[in-house]
């Protein structure tokens, strides 16, 4: 787990092996131990250097030992020894320098890095603080707001900005190994009096409190309900207000309460989560092993309004070649426009060239015939999308993959318009296509395994997190949001307020509650789709049959305030009172407030008090339900798709880790429980009825999250 060897006769060099990161599990610690003691009982080594093999330095701390019995030597001790040490050690970074994989080097007297590595203290990430002397060694290496930065968010570092901050002392374009071992062999006999990190002074500023009560101001409003961002800064302060070895119990004091929390159990499960959705499977037995992605060069985007110029921008980005086709002149102009103008912000951000060459314009559907793969974002009308999908399998090359951006249509109706359904999936990007983070792609029960690796590869490559779902209305993401909304509209004629919904969901970690975010989505989008499926009735009609639709209840709140115009954001107008139409800062609205006695008038509802508690309650384990149902239903392969997919579309709060983890950490039983509470409450709420996969997964004694995979399947095969 680290080798030892003597190279250019008097270096010592330790080369981590713990594929595929280095990580420091207890045996590699152990390796690290023996290795050092090697070097410097050895008098012919004059001086170390520490490096990774298959050129990645260390991924941090083996996170999967996180939660078991740790074993093995500490890391603080290890460190401290290679610090201790009388003969100079130089830590050799290639690839990623990450976590305790940084805290490491930074016990070492000197450190070189390939101009390529990225280094960084990503513990807050995981629920965590750097607690191998992490919090306590960088500011008095970098000083303290630029570690309060690194540390508060986990950010990671090219090797340039580590030189430039002074974390590191060397970047090189060449061997790292081979040129940190020429570095020790210049260092050998140096004092290192002056190299020892954890010696150092903490270069503080003037008003040290001033700084700390700002920063913390400021994590705690990002940080959104998050600990782990506040024991950073708590930490740093120790670095900067007391002695290293104080500092180091403050450290480990606070780690002790972070470690074991529920928090860094979250965001643990979603980093592994995020790398399990790669490793998908269809019911038909398919999957990611087993099918082989074809290569897409060129690719094309039908209709450029928003999501189609977003969906163009992030294709360009890869590099592909881009054929983005509009039919009507007026949005024709003003997006290849816009376009441009996307591509050279996001150029200028990472300070590269804008790919303005990669797209191709045109008003001409005929302009696809050679493409690889085309994404569909026309309007979203199933007779429409129809007449596209028929065209293009009549005019592109064989074999070309049709993809379709729908975010609720059937994938497989609009494959039955084309000779080869095979082809045809969906990508449901979402807004702005080349900023959000999640794909979901859809495959319909005649999507080719081929189809669907090439578009979750296509997805990787576009740097999204692609999750593979199956195909029902609105997939999985917007199938679970509709309980949710629908069940704030009802706490709304029931009593409750915008402001008290939001600030329930805020307080839980949203960034923005349900109504504020109905607002910036534009409250005419769901107005649209809920016409379509001929729920919308005009007028402000009273009795039973007025909040009653297909035999369920009904809200008919937002379509009566798209009556009156109020489309959100937009307008100026929603849910709550904008200064004027697109700003974004939701005011107290007086007017709604009036429109909601007037309507619980209108009714006969007597409003009553409804506490935060319920809210959450109502919202979330509605929407929970509908996961459950949708695992019940085999749309999702398992909770890990649900929840990234919550996480990276939704803004559910990571360190609750995505509905499905959210309902293990409260208890199956416990959510079985207020559902039936809810379902008795309001008969006429269908969804309410506690999903039976649920009630199954409590009666075999509720399983963790990660079971449920293999306790689902065995719950399948004894129907
Ligand atoms: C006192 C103790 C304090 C400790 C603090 C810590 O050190 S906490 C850990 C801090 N480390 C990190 O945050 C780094 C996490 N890893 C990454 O960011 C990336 O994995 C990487 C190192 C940049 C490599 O990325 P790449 O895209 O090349 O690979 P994957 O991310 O797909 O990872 C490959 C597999 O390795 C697993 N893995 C990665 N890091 C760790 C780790 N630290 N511990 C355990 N396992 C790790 C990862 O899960 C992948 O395996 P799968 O089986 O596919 O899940």
């Amino acid at each position: 787990m680290a080798q030892f060897t003597r190279v250019s006769r008097s270096v010592g060099l330790i080369t981590l092996q713990n594929p595929p990161v280095n990580a420091l599990s207890a045996v590699a610690r152990q390796g690290i131990v023996d290795a050092v003691k090697r070097a410097l009982s050895d008098p012919k080594v004059k001086s170390v250097v520490i490096c990774g093999q298959n050129g990645i330095f260390c991924g941090g701390a083996d996170i999967k030992e996180f939660g078991t019995n740790i074993t093995g030597p500490p890391l603080v001790p290890m460190i401290h020894a290679i610090e201790a040490s009388n003969k100079p050690v130089v830590a050799a970074i290639e690839g990623s320098a990450f976590g305790g994989g940084l805290e490491l080097a930074l016990g070492c007297h000197y450190r070189v890095a390939h101009s390529k590595a990225k280094l960084g203290l990503t513990e807050v990430t995981l629920g965590l603080l750097p607690a191998a002397g992490g919090t306590q060694r960088l500011p008095r290496l970098i000083g303290v707001p630029a570690a309060l930065n690194l540390i508060t968010t986990g950010r990671h570092v090219t090797a340039a900005e580590a030189l430039q901050l002074g974390i590191v002392d060397q970047v090189t374009d060449h061997n790292a190994v081979d040129e940190a071992v020429k570095f020790a062999l210049s260092v050998a006999g140096k004092s290192l009096d002056a190299r020892r990190i954890s010696t150092y002074p903490c270069p503080c500023p003037s008003d040290v409190d001033a700084l700390f009560e700002e920063v913390m101001q400021k994590v705690r409003q990002s940080a959104r309900g998050a600990i782990a961002p506040i024991a950073c800064v708590q930490a740093v302060r120790a670095a900067a207000t007391l002695p290293y070895s104080q500092g180091m119990e403050r450290e480990q004091e606070l780690m002790a309460t972070l470690f074991t929390s529920g928090q860094a159990r979250a965001l643990q499960y979603c980093f592994f989560a995020q790398r399990a959705v790669g490793r998908w499977s269809m019911p038909s037995g398919a999957r990611w092993d087993t099918s082989k992605p074809r290569s897409i060069h060129k690719a094309a985007v039908i209709g450029l309004g928003t999501m189609g110029r977003g969906i163009a921008v992030a294709l360009a980005q890869t590099g592909l070649s881009v054929v983005a086709v509009e039919t009507q002149e007026k949005q024709f102009m003003e997006a290849k426009k816009m376009v441009s103008g996307m591509m050279e912000r996001g150029a200028k951000r990472h300070g590269t060239a804008p790919p303005l060459d990669k797209i191709t314009y045109s008003q001409n559907i005929q302009a696809v015939a050679d493409v690889d793969l085309v994404i569909e974002a026309v309007f979203e009308d199933m007779a429409l999308k129809e007449k596209v999908f028929q065209q293009l399998s009549t005019i592109c090359k064989q074999g070309t993959f049709l993809c379709t951006n729908t975010s609720a249509l059937d994938v497989d109706h609009l494959a039955s318009q084309t000779r080869n359904p095979e082809l045809v999936v969906g990508m449901h990007f979402f807004a702005p296509a080349h900023v959000m983070k999640l794909l979901e792609v859809v495959y319909g029960p005649r999507s080719s395994p081929q189809a669907v690796a090439t578009a979750m590869q296509l997805g990787k490559k576009m740097g999204k997190v692609s999750v593979a779902v199956g195909n029902c209305r609105g997939f999985v993401g917007n199938r679970m949001l509709k309980p949710y909304l629908e069940q704030a509209l009802f706490l709304l004629e029931e009593g409750a307020t915008p402001e008290l919904v939001d600030g329930a969901l805020e307080e839980f970690g949203f960034a923005l509650g349900v109504f504020k975010m109905s607002d910036l989505s534009g409250l005419d989008v769901g107005w649209k789709v809920r016409k379509g499926d001929g729920l919308v009735e005009p007028g402000l009609a009273s009795g039973p049959s007025a909040r009653i639709r297909q035999g369920r209840r009904y809200s008919p709140l937002g379509d009566l305030l798209c009556e009156q115009g109020r489309f959100g954001q937009k307008t100026g107008q929603g849910w709550y009172r904008y200064d004027k139409p697109g700003s974004r800062v939701p005011r107290y609205d007086p007017w709604l407030h009036s429109f909601l006695e007037e309507y619980r008038t209108q009714h006969g509802i007597v409003a009553r008090r409804i506490d935060q508690q319920e809210v959450l309650e109502r919202c979330l384990y509605a929407l929970i339900n509908e996961g459950f149902r949708i695992l019940e239903d085999g749309i999702a392969a398992g909770p890990e798709d649900i929840d990234i997919i919550y996480v990276f579309g939704y803004s559910w709060p990571r360190h609750r880790g995505g509905p499905m983890f959210y309902a293990s950490m409260v208890g199956l039983a416990k959510v079985l429980e207020r559902l039936e509470h809810y379902h008795q409450a309001h008969p006429d709420v269908p969804y309410m009825q506690p999903c039976n996969l649920l009630r199954r997964l409590v009666a075999s004694g509720s399983p963790p999250v990660h079971k449920w995979k293999e306790a689902i399947k065995k719950l399948r095969s004894q129907l």
